[in-house]
């Protein structure tokens, strides 16, 4: 099946002379939501922005839904919908008459059922006669969302969508977001919040200086990079970690009282039960011992780190 978005070689050099992109290749596959996950200037709104046309590609080609972005513009762009970061709208017209007109804008016919649905979806539809600049901060981001929607885009791009927005505006857009996925919409969002896109994420994307340095599927992405901790709960403290067991992968809490070992979890041995004898022989007691597997987020801070 043809990809939703396919980014081939893609480069953004900015008038300052600045690469924001390096050769960007990147296939979105159709109904899935992928989650672009990169540090401050990595690249991840000059990429949306050039797919969604805001902003001019050096070189290089992006089809969405087999349109080029360039060339075929109009078509394209009427594939897509765009939250952006930035709150901007028309400040004096009504929610009602903005999603009319942005629906227009695309060529589409009217259609106040769809409309209606996708306000009440946002809990707009109460606000459908006010004024966009006498709503609160949330209730304008869920405008923008809405007027992401009118036009029943088959892609959404979400560009940092929950930054500042209370918990309930978060559950309801994820709930929106798995909803939308249903109907068969793909969605790419950039997000701060790593453990929302390791929630909801079925494929992650991370770029870094302008280039993807890893694509993968979030499962396995865990599984190969993920790391297991074993916290061993110490009956008495320890100033220092002993000397026998400085080449095992160990850390002290700085209160001396748990000691974390490190393991690959899907490496033949865990080394555990050696560690466990090596305690023993230093009678090294503990009261308690869990296991934890290392979030996204540090599997992520461990890849940009390692391309600095
Ligand atoms: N108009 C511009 N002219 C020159 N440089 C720009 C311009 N817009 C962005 N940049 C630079 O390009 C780089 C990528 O910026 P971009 O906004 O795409 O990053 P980002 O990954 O979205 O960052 P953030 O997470 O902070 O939103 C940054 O170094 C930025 O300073």
């Amino acid at each position: 099946m043809q990809p939703a978005i396919s980014v081939s070689n893609l480069v953004k050099t900015y008038a300052s002379g600045f690469q924001a992109l390096k050769g960007i290749d990147l296939h979105i596959r159709r109904g899935e939501i992928f989650a672009l996950l990169g540090p401050n200037g990595a690249g991840k709104t000059t990429l949306i922005s050039i797919i969604c046309g805001l902003v001019k590609p050096t070189c290089g080609t992006v089809l969405a839904d087999g349109h080029d972005i360039v060339r075929d513009y109009r078509a394209a762009r009427s594939k897509i919908g765009l939250v952006p970061q930035e709150l901007f709208t028309d400040a004096f017209e009504s929610v009602w008459d903005t999603l009319k007109f942005s629906r227009g804008l695309f060529g589409r016919r009217p259609d106040p059922a769809y409309l209606e649905k996708i306000l009440r979806n946002l809990s707009l539809w109460d606000k459908r006669d006010t004024r966009i600049m006498a709503l609160s901060g949330g209730m304008k981001r869920r405008v923008m969302i809405a007027k992401a929607l009118s036009h029943e885009p088959l892609i959404l791009f979400l560009d940092e969508p929950t930054a500042g927005v209370d918990v309930e505006l978060r559950r309801d857009m994820w709930e929106m977001v798995r909803s939308l996925r249903a109907n068969g919409v793909t969605i790419i969002l950039t997000t701060h919040y790593i453990e929302e896109a390791e929630q909801i994420a079925d494929r992650i994307g991370i770029i870094h200086h302008g280039e993807i340095i890893l694509v993968e599927d979030k499962h396995i992405l865990m599984r190969k990079l993920g790391k297991k901790r074993l916290t061993l709960h110490l009956q008495s403290p320890l100033q220092r970690i002993p000397a026998s067991l400085a080449d095992q992968p160990l850390t002290l809490s700085a209160d001396g009282n748990n000691l974390i070992y490190t393991f690959d979890a899907h490496g033949d041995t865990t080394g555990i039960a050696h560690l466990l004898r090596q305690l023993n022989d230093l009678e090294i007691d503990f009261k308690d011992l869990h296991t934890q597997e290392s979030s996204l987020e540090e599997i992520f801070v461990n890849l940009v780190g390692r391309h600095k």
